[in-house]
């Protein structure tokens, strides 16, 4: 593969945070400890751990962890040498004060999410990480719903706030290979700082989509194991590296221990095996927030109705992430016009 970009590729697994949706925000510290131990000896970049919406995410709205998050970044932290612990922050959800506590115990790297138009609310974040010496990227979430303008525009925002990289983030698992392609190009052009991607599996282009990044100059590049990640999951990184491999490139991550973790010590914690349900498609097709598959399945029983309905409406709405509270309101209002 002819790459855009001479940089070498920085692979972050997030099954420890995106995972954390699927097991509804209930890792315990034993498990967290054996991931980071498997993915550290495998060599990983950075291991993202953290609530599944980020710092500050253990609310009623968007459910309770079992252990505090801290505790939990606390805990791969003592369990990686060479691998950095990342965290994500969503302005509002997570604040400084949970940002600076997760540095103290060593987070290395934050991820500073907002919804693709919304850049604007990460300037506070993201330079109060750079004055705690962390790595502060910038995460552009629900990338399919804006015109690649107005990504580029908010992209060169969170440039302009320090930010180190620039992810295209694709929430919903709706992008195809040529919008990728052409979001990747634009930000290539206009940013003078990395380019990131982050994939959802809901219409199974996951990896395909990925290697249009990396082809088109993306070198911070988002997997989890076992598709360990909201909704379908994410690229599944033991398959991505020795796909890399064989297009000749080396990202320094050895792939039988990736294999073995994921058979040995993800595969037990998934509550079911991740695979492209109706649900997950239906999400990829009408543009919806991966982790809103869980409270919409759980919508439609409670409200006798087709969780696809829900998810397609939602779509139409243009919900965004921290809008769950729009799935119960959703569901009530097809339920009556069932009835
Ligand atoms: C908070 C979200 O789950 C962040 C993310 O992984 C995405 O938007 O995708
Ligand atoms: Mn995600």
């Amino acid at each position: 593969m002819k790459r855009n970009s001479n940089k070498p590729i920085k692979l972050t697994e997030v099954c420890l945070r995106d995972g954390s949706h699927v097991v509804r925000h209930q890792f315990t510290e034993e498990q967290v400890r054996a991931v980071v131990r498997g993915l550290e000896d495998a060599g990983m970049h950075y291991i993202e751990v953290a609530h599944g919406d980020g710092l500050g995410g253990s609310t009623l709205q968007y459910g309770r962890s079992l252990v505090d998050e801290m505790k939990l970044i606390e805990a791969a932290v003592e369990e990686s040498k060479n691998s950095k612990i990342a965290v994500l922050l969503i302005p509002g959800i997570g604040t400084v004060h949970e940002l600076k506590q997760a540095r103290e115990i060593g987070a290395q790297l934050v991820r500073v999410a907002t919804h693709v138009t919304e850049a604007n609310v990460s300037a506070q974040h993201i330079s109060m990480a750079r004055e705690l010496g962390m790595e502060a990227l910038g995460f552009l979430m629900m990338a399919h719903s804006a015109p690649v303008e107005k990504l580029v525009e908010q992209a060169k925002l969170m440039e302009s706030y320090g930010a180190e990289a620039v992810y295209v983030t694709d929430s919903a698992g709706a992008l195809l290979p040529n919008q990728v392609r052409e979001r990747i190009k634009a930000l290539r052009q206009s940013l003078d700082i990395e380019i990131g991607f982050h994939a959802h599996n809901n219409l199974s282009v996951a990896v395909a989509n990925t290697l249009v990044a990396i082809e088109e100059g993306a070198t911070r590049i988002d997997g989890s194991l076992r598709c360990l990640g909201a909704g379908a999951g994410n690229t599944q990184t033991e398959v991505l590296v020795p796909v890399l491999q064989r297009m000749g490139m080396d990202v320094g991550v050895d792939s039988y221990k990736l294999m073995d973790l994921a058979e040995e010590v993800i595969a037990p914690i998934l509550p079911k095996a991740q695979e492209i349900g109706r649900g997950s498609i239906v999400m990829g097709y009408a543009g919806v927030y991966s982790s809103f598959l869980l409270h919409a399945e759980r919508a439609g029983q409670r409200f006798g109705i087709d969780s696809r309905d829900i998810l397609v409406e939602l779509g139409k709405r243009k919900a965004v992430g921290g809008q769950e509270d729009m799935i119960l309101d959703v569901a009530a209002e097809l339920a009556k016009q069932k009835a």
